[in-house]
This record gives structure tokens, sequence and C-alpha cells, in this order.
């Protein structure tokens, strides 16, 4: 098996957990309330910024030319395509600059955030580039499992569409090439990289937790005194 598959069957668990969440079946169906989107239409946009800026890091790390065109290449279109459908969201749902600028990342984003800059700043470039992988991964995997579904609303229609999209697919085709390649020139990274893949798919799952009970950082378990 290649490596791409290895880490992709350990995670099996993590992807149908997100294939299957209440959040990600209410968007393709439609019955998701708009609350909910927007919740995790802004939590996604701190996300997609640090992420950007997380590539815009392991292109600074970067050995070859090709990689450094490539970090560079993916900061950019985070930020200008992937972003674009949030500001399009955004405009609709009538959410100015300030409520925006205002907003901190939840306790899950925040988690999953800080476990990207940590892989980027304290791992090798191989560990990095696995940490970062199931995000577009498993849109990617959503996407195609639910190109069909046609819901009423148009916002979420279009969250579908960018997610099966041809461009992203091919993009994703690159970045397995690109795992591939780590996992033969540093084999000795192997161990790491399988398990920064698997925590950014567990990270994956408890985004959409996150935006499905409109996670705060108020909010505890109330545990009783035994
Ligand atoms: C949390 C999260 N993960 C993945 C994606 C897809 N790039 C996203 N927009 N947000």
């Amino acid at each position: 098996m290649r490596f791409d598959e290895v880490v992709r069957e350990e995670a099996d668990g993590y992807w149908e957990s997100s294939m299957v969440h209440p959040f990600v079946k209410g968007l393709v169906q439609g019955t998701l309330p708009m609350e909910n989107f927007k919740f995790y239409m802004m939590q996604d946009a701190i996300y997609l910024k640090h992420y950007s800026k997380i590539l815009a890091i392991a292109a600074s790390k970067s050995e070859t030319n090709q990689e450094m065109a490539y970090y560079l290449e993916s900061a950019r279109s985070i930020n200008e395509a992937e972003l674009e459908l949030h500001r399009t969201v955004f405009k609709e749902l009538h959410i100015g600059e300030q409520e925006q600028a205002e907003l901190i990342p939840a306790p899950a984003n925040n988690n999953y955030i800080n476990h990207m800059y940590n892989a980027v700043l304290n791992e090798s470039l191989p560990v990095a580039f696995a940490a970062l992988l199931p995000c577009p991964w498993l849109y990617q995997s959503i996407g195609e499992e639910y190109k069909d579904e046609k819901p009423t609303q148009k916002l979420y229609r279009d969250w579908i569409e960018l997610y099966s999209s041809k461009e992203f697919k091919d993009q994703l085709g690159i970045q397995k090439q690109m795992l591939n390649k780590y996992a033969k020139e540093h084999p000795a990274d192997h161990q790491k990289m399988k398990a920064f893949f698997q925590m950014s798919a567990y990270y994956e799952c408890k985004f959409w937790d996150m935006a499905w009970s409109l996670e705060n950082w108020k909010e505890l378990t109330p545990y009783e005194l035994a």
C-alpha cells in the first residue's frame, strides 16, 4: 500500500464520524439551522486565516524551489479562493468586519490551530505537511460523497460545490503525491507523520462538534460533587 493509503486507512474512524456527523448531514440535506452555519463559517474564517499563515511558515522552511512554490501558492489560493466563499456568506448574512474582527476562536478551533502551529514550528516539514493534509482531504471526501445533494439553501449548495470541484480534487492528487514523496525521502519521520495526520483528523471531528453545539469558553460539563 502507498503511504497515503496507509494514513488514510488508519483514519477511517475519524473519516466515517465526520461523514455522518449531524452538522455535515444537516448541511448537505439543507436542514442545518442557519445559526450553526453562520457560527461555523465565522470560526472557519479564523481557522483558514491561520492555516494560510502556517503554509507561509512552511514556505519559509522549504528546502527546494518546488516545495516553496507549492506552499506559497497554497497560502495564496486559500486566501483568495476558499475564503472568497466565506466573504460571500458574510455579505449574505450581513456579518460586518467589526463582528468578524471581534470573534475569538472557540475551544476546538483554538486547539486545532495550535496543533498545526506546533507541527510547523517544532517538527520537520514532512510532519507539518501530514498535519495539514486532513484539512483538504476530508473536505474533498465530503464534497465527493455529497456532490449530488442539492439543499434548497443556496449557501449550502455553494459549500458543496466548492469542495466537490475538479480543482479541489486535482489539488488533492498533488498533495497525496507530495505526502508519498516526503514519506519516501524521510523514513525516520513515518511514525510522526502518521500521528500528526491522525491528530488533525481527530480535530476535524471536533470542529463539527464545535459548530453543532455552538461551543464556547463559558460552559463546562456540570459534574456533581459525590
Ligand atoms: C476546519 C476546516 N478543515 C478543512 C477545511 C477545508 N480546507 C476547512 N475549510 N475548515
